[in-house]
């Protein structure tokens, strides 16, 4: 397979480690990928779907106690504990590798080690990073498969180098009071025990893309960040790209594949995807930052897709995806969750396997966090520049969350360091992507709480180490909020395609185009420069006005909740965050 010594020696320990039955290097080729898809089915690890309508794909059920990120359980091994933070939770690197050796010894005795070269990012570009992931999950491998590039083209890629990332996983027992996802930064290495599910066992995502990778990030000035990336395409055929942090399960995944209104498309705009989840941002030679997508799938939330809220993922998900506990349509072999259609199947199985009458029942059909993985390549809103080795050049950055009230549609921030803060300070209700409470505000700065590899003070000031080196060619920063709800507690914002109008007033302002209001938090647009043609009958100009507004009252209580947060950080905190906030609580209380 390789003659790398480095990446030969960490095999066989791990193999000695593990003494598996057999060893499969995965080398990327379809037959082999095929036959893999057949043992599993063979096994009922997958689940076969209708091959007419849905060719290739295929459904799984994961442990029902194994359904979502373990945050709890998630941990940053440095030696130092303040290197960590305060955001992570931590634990000295020989402790946790002694706590868990025994969970790993002799593991795999009647299971296979399959052994995944892994590329982050397009094989062979300067900004990509290489990996293994060790695991005796099959569902891991082709998942792995399609998130990522595999295979002997990566062994390839790294030659004789040592700089890979080290992955060690196995679902063991998926006992979950044995489940630990820890990740050693020092040395390059995440172990992951107990667990079947995406982003706690797919360990180029989460656990490499962004925790080791903004440890690395903050080492040689470059960034890993928890965003999407999009082109805006105009009617001149230009395109501008925004990259956008949304906390998990709040929305990137669908603005990345935005359907513009109709009164757009006839003009001539269009959406194109690039990635949907992640970002690695570096400093360009013309000085601006470009983005590359590290992955090469989507590993998407299923429930709410629909024709009209993401026609683009739907699509996509057609052939060749795996779907991660969603219904089972028993009578045609396809599969249903909530928020496809008006019309559940009535001869069913839940995502757990029992037997479900989805008109009858009032147990859901699909998890809430039930996924999908699927190919960017068969995304038809792809970018034709997203496997650019270099990236794309980035116009605006955007911070959001689901916030019921306080956050307007949409601000800007009057610079890079005041930018930094509106990501520092980002709130969001929690999601079921996590394990824990669903509705809960929580303080998730740049949406990277979960996944900062390192004390979230310094990551406050690699952000502002960034600015100053971008300088004018920083791309400006806005924050924005489609989850406003009226006193009904109904959304007001219509969201998803007419996001829309949001973006077209971002880039206006980035080219300026369009004059705004300064007030307290940042600059404001006024309201007929949000474009509501076709919408009048739902969005009118009132409406807007308090889609827009900002309650002192509300922010000066956000402003407390703030301090707290930001207490245990103690010096680590950057003084111009600090100050920027002692500006935010004087600007309103004036
Ligand atoms: N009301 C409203 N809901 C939205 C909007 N955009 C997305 N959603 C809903 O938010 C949920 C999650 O959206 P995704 O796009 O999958 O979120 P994500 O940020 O990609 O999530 P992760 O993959 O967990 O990181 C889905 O149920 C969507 O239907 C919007 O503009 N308005
Ligand atoms: O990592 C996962 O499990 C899914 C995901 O994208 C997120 O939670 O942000
Ligand atoms: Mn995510």
């Amino acid at each position: 397979m390789t003659n790398n010594k480095y990446v030969l020696n960490w095999i066989n320990e791990m193999t000695e480690l593990l003494e598996p039955k057999g060893v499969m290097w995965i080398t990327g080729e379809e037959n082999q990928l095929e036959s893999l898809k057949a043992e599993a089915i063979k096994t009922g690890e997958l689940i076969l779907l209708n091959q007419e309508l849905l060719p290739g794909c295929t459904l799984h059920r994961s442990a029902v106690n194994d359904v979502a990120r373990v945050e709890d359980r998630t941990f940053i091994c440095t030696s130092e504990k303040d290197e960590a933070g305060p955001n992570n939770n931590w634990m000295a690197p020989q402790k946790m590798y002694s706590m868990l050796t025994p969970l790993f010894n002799g593991v795999m005795k009647d299971r296979t080690m399959y052994v995944i070269p892994y590329s982050m990012g397009p094989v062979g570009s300067k900004y990509s990073r290489i990996g293994f992931e060790i695991t005796d999950s099959i569902y891991v491998v082709l998942n792995m498969a399609i998130m990522t590039r595999v295979g002997d083209v990566v062994l390839k890629a790294l030659g004789d180098s040592k700089d890979f990332v080290k992955g060690l996983h196995s679902t063991a027992e998926l006992d979950d009071k044995n489940r630990y996802i820890a990740h050693f930064p020092e040395d390059d290495t995440i172990w992951s025990v107990n667990s079947g599910y995406g982003g706690n066992v797919l360990l180029g995502k989460k656990c490499f893309a962004l925790r080791i990778a903004s440890y690395l990030g903050r080492k040689e000035g470059w960034m890993a960040e928890h965003m999407l990336i999009l082109g805006v395409e105009n009617p001149e055929g230009e395109v501008k790209y925004i990259a956008a942090a949304f906390p998990s399960a709040c929305g990137k995944t669908n603005l990345a594949m935005l359907v513009p209104p109709e009164v757009y498309r006839k003009k001539g705009y269009k959406i194109w995807t690039v990635g949907d989840d992640i970002a690695w941002m570096n400093i360009g030679e013309d000085g601006r930052l470009y983005a590359i997508n590290p992955e090469a799938g989507f590993f998407g939330v299923v429930p709410g897709t629909n024709e009209k809220s993401n026609p683009n993922a739907l699509e996509t998900t057609k052939k060749d995806t795996i779907f991660t506990n969603v219904a089972l349509n028993l009578d045609d072999n396809t599969v249903w969750w909530e928020g496809l259609n008006d019309n559940p199947p009535e001869n069913a199985e839940d995502w757990k396997g029992n037997h479900w009458n989805g008109k009858k029942s009032s147990e859901r059909g699909a998890h809430p966090n039930s996924r999908f993985t699927a190919a960017a390549k068969n995304c038809p809103c792809i970018s034709p520049n997203w496997e650019d080795p270099k990236g794309v050049p980035i116009s605006a950055i955007l911070f959001g969350g689901r916030r019921a009230k306080t956050a307007p549609l949409v601000y800007e921030s009057r610079d890079w360091q005041h930018g930094t803060f509106l990501g520092a300070t980002m709130a969001s209700e929690t999601t079921a992507a996590r394990t824990g409470d669903v509705g809960v505000i929580r303080r998730d700065p740049m949406a990277m709480l979960p996944f900062c590899g390192y004390n979230m003070g310094d990551y406050f000031g690699h952000w502002l180490e960034m600015g100053d080196k971008l300088k004018d060619k920083a791309p400006k920063i806005f924050h924005v909020n489609w989850f406003r709800v009226d006193e009904n507690g109904k959304y007001m914002w219509p969201g998803f395609g007419d996001n829309m109008r949001v973006l077209d007033w971002i880039l206006n302002r980035c080219e300026n185009k369009v004059d705004a209001d300064e007030i307290s938090i940042g600059y404001v647009p006024k309201v007929e420069d949000i474009n509501t043609e076709g919408i009048e009958d739902k969005v009118s100009p009132e409406l807007l006005r308090e889609l827009l507004e900002v309650k002192p009252e509300e922010w000066l209580a956000d402003v407390e909740n703030i301090k707290e947060f930001f207490e245990p950080f103690g010096d680590r905190l950057p003084k111009e965050i600090s100050y920027e906030l002692e500006k935010l609580e004087e600007n309103l209380k004036n």
